[in-house]
Parts: C-alpha cells; structure tokens; sequence
C-alpha cells in the first residue's frame, strides 16, 4: 500500500526533536514533505551538527509507514547565545565553559575531545585555552609558535584539524611562568583573550577553564553571556566536594549548567568485557543531581587517552573509533543538544526547562 500524506506526518509526529524532547511536527521542524508514488522527500531543521541519529529515526517511522526511499535535506539551524552589541566574539554562536573544582580531573582532556568530536560533527569549533596555571593546548594539539595578527589589533588563532585553538602557552615563553598568575590579574587575562582574539564565525567555542571556583566564573558571567558550562569530575568523593563548589558559584552567578561528565569512571582490562569501578561509583550523578542537569556521559580510564593526548593528537582525532573516543562523541552530542535547548530558550522559542529551574539568564551586570 502507498504511503499518504497524513501516515507520513503521523509517523513524524512521533519522531522526537532531542534538544527540544518534542515531536518535530510540533516544533515546526519538518518542511517541503513530498510524496511521489512510495518515495518521501523532506526537509528537516537540524540544530545540532550530529544529526546521524535524527535522520535514522525519521527514516525508520516513514518507512514503517510504507515509504521506499526517503530523502532528507537538512536545514542545519545551530542556535546561538544572546549577543550583545558589545559583545567580543560577535561572530560565535555558543560559549561552553569547561569547568571543575579540582585540578588534574581531566577537565583539558574532556574540553580537547569535545572540541574534536564537535569539530568531526562538522561544526566550526574553537577551544580558548583560559588554563593560566597550566595551558595545557600546546601539547594535547602538538602546536607551538606564536599567533599572527592580520590587522595588528586582534591574534589570529592558530588551527590544527581544522580546530581554530588560542593558549597562554602560545604567548609566554615559558609555560610555567604562568603559575604567579593571580586573581584579577588572571581574569583580565581571560577578559583580554576574549576581546583580542578574533575568532570569526564558530558555532562553538570551548573554554577550558583553570580549576577552582572562584572570581574567574564570577568575572565570565559579568562580562561575556555564556551559552552554559559543562562540569567535569572524576567519582571520587574528594574530587566531588570541590566540584558541588564549582557548581554552586555557577549557580549563584547565573550560568547555566550544560551537563555534568564522569571522567575515569571506569576502567576495562585487557581481555574482559566488565566495567571496573576503580574510584567508587555514582559521584557523577550526585553531581548532576546537586546541579539540577543531566549527566552527559562517563569516559572510561583509557591509558591510550593519555598516551593519545601526550603525543598531540587527541584519541577522538587519532582513533575515532575507539571506545573511548566514542564516549566523547557522544557527550558531545548530548552537549550540543542541551547547547541548543539553552539557545533556543534564550531567544523566546519554545522553553522546555529540564533543569529544574537552574537555568537562569542574568542580565549582564556592567
Ligand atoms: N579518561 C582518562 N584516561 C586516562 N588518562 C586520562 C583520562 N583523563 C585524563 N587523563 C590524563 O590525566 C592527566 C590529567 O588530565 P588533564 O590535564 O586533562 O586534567 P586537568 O583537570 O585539565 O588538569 P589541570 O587542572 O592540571 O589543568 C593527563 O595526563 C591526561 O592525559
């Protein structure tokens, strides 16, 4: 039997927009739906650079409605953050923090691997390197040398896989010259990367923030509207009571938290399929049931991921298809659905709140 117009769209009715958790007839994501004999032709609204999964789960509900061929064409629709006139990088779409109370969690690891898998996704990324105390790009990239400027105003980023990337550590001679960095002098640091380094178009910038709770989240939320942050922690309770710290200063400063990753959560040996716990379990979820935001993810510990990241290519790049990597990939997508969600509440679209009220927007405070 031939598909109809009305079996297509009430087979799309039940194909669920994942930023938004609502059907995508509902949201106004499905246009030009043609029908010619069995074969469906449509556009739909992607606003996420992963869309791999959304058009397999529109092409499975036509097809169980009787379609042969289905052709998507997509309408990629990243949302952005609320610009401002003043605002230092115009041109980018989303800002996402990486954050943790606690240093050596693995925060730059996750931000260099989310930056990637992103950038596989095929968005236009970039990744500031706020880490003052320990940039940390330098290596994980394999890129040193000094940025240009074009105009003599603004650094040009440098890039590497195609990921446009700015660190303290392109700038100091010494990178652990950086350690005397202190308070205001480290936010306006932070402050003057934003204002001087010309970015471009992106639809995401990443910000691998240096560990702590302190000014520097304080001074973010005054001067520059973020589209959220992400929290890294590893499940060990000591790990967790600096992180519940990072997370309420967010809080209190009005930036929306994004999702909350595991790092190390669990370790597979040699020869067996069984997670090892080796720090305790459930410390991200605590987390991210204190933060009122999903838990995106848990990465296993992968000696390859260090291994991968001390040689300057890191594993989403150098083995994407490797298990670790693959959980990075799929944090990312999960972050650039709730990245979505955020932008598209901020600009008055359909407002699903599923954090509990936790995502909050400030004005910005001058
Ligand atoms: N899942 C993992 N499996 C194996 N090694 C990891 C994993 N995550 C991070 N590492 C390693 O742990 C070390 C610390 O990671 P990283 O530098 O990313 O932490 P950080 O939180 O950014 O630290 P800092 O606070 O010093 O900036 C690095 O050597 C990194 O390669």
């Amino acid at each position: 039997m031939a598909i109809t117009f009305d079996a297509a769209v009430a087979a799309l009715r039940k194909v669920v927009a994942p930023d938004m958790e609502r059907p995508l007839t509902e949201i106004d994501r499905v246009h030009d739906l043609e029908i010619v004999g069995d074969d469906v032709s449509l556009e739909v609204v992607a606003t996420s650079p992963f869309k791999a999964q959304l058009g397999a789960a529109v092409e499975q509900a036509l097809r169980g409605a009787g379609a042969r061929e289905v052709k998507i064409t997509w309408d990629l629709q990243i949302p952005s953050r609320d610009i401002q006139e003043d605002d230092p990088s115009p041109g980018v779409k989303n800002i996402v923090l990486v954050m943790s109370g606690k240093g050596g969690v693995g925060k730059s690891t996750v931000a260099a691997n989310l930056t990637l898998a992103l950038n596989r996704a095929g968005a236009k990324v970039g990744l500031l390197d706020a880490d003052m105390y320990g940039p940390s790009v330098p290596t994980m990239f394999g890129v040193m040398g000094r940025p240009t400027s074009a105009d003599g105003q603004r650094f040009l980023p440098l890039e590497r896989f195609g990921v446009k990337l700015m660190s303290i550590g392109f700038l100091i001679e010494d990178a652990r010259s950086a350690v005397v960095w202190r308070g205001p002098m480290l936010q306006n640091a932070l402050l003057q990367f934003m204002r001087d380094v010309d970015w471009g178009q992106l639809d995401y910038l990443i910000l691998d923030l240096p560990p702590g709770t302190g000014d520097i989240a304080l001074t973010i939320s005054q001067k520059l509207r973020t589209t959220g942050a992400v929290i890294v922690t590893t499940p060990q309770e000591v790990a967790l009571q600096d992180v519940y710290k990072s997370v309420s200063m967010a809080q209190k400063v009005g930036i929306p938290l994004l999702g909350v990753v595991e790092n190390e959560s669990y370790f597979i040996c040699d020869g067996c399929t069984k997670r090892h716990e080796l720090f305790g379990s459930g410390g991200g979820q605590r987390i991210a049931e204190f933060a009122a935001a999903p838990l995106i993810g848990q990465i296993p510990i992968v000696p390859a991921i260090r291994e991968w990241g001390d040689a300057g290519t890191p594993i989403v790049q150098a083995a994407p298809d490797s298990e670790a990597a693959k959980a990075f990939l799929s944090v990312a997508e999960r972050l650039a659905d709730r990245a979505s969600a955020q932008g598209l509440s901020s600009e008055g679209g359909p407002r699903i709140d599923r954090s509990g009220g936790v995502n909050r927007h400030l004005p910005i405070m001058r």
